[in-house]
């Protein structure tokens, strides 16, 4: 099923970006980039509001952000109730990500993990459903009240 994807995130995960763009491309989604549109040194939070905001108002289905760590783009996209951002550096965890937390974005650390995982995290996030059950009352509890 053709998805709407929201891609973005800083410098240090340009190029990561790019390539990801190439693989929602080749899966047949459609892509909205956020930026940056170079590797200048940018600051993320300026990337990540507005990519956060579109996943909220469901314009994107999901967000993937990609920055050096991938700390600061979680950090920033967890500020909004409505967001379920995951930090994943291994296949495995971004498999988990949506089968138990429900995850609607992504976080891609680009400095620490190799080209290829980061395409297959990408490709089994977007590819695996949510499980619900005993995790969706979990995840009813994450909103602060
Ligand atoms: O998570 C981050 C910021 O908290 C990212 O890793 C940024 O990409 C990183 O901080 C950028 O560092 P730089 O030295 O300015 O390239």
């Amino acid at each position: 099923m053709a998805l709407n994807i929201a891609i973005g995130g800083d410098h240090a995960g340009y190029t990561y970006k790019g390539m990801i763009k190439e693989v929602l491309a080749a899966l047949g989604h459609q892509v909205q980039d956020f930026g940056p549109d170079s590797d200048a040194s940018v600051d993320y939070p300026d990337h990540v509001h507005p990519l956060a905001k579109a996943v909220v108002s469901k314009e994107a289905d999901f967000g993937i952000l990609i920055c050096g760590s991938g700390n600061g783009v979680a950090m920033t996209a967890n500020k909004y109730q409505e967001i379920r951002a995951a930090l994943c550096w291994e296949v495995e965890l971004a498999k988990l990500a949506r089968e138990h937390n429900n995850a609607n974005v992504l976080c891609i650390p680009a400095r620490f993990v190799s080209e290829e995982v980061a395409k297959e995290m990408v490709r089994t996030f977007l590819g695996t459903a949510f499980e619900g059950g005993r995790h969706l009352n979990r995840v009813n509890k994450i909103a602060a009240c």
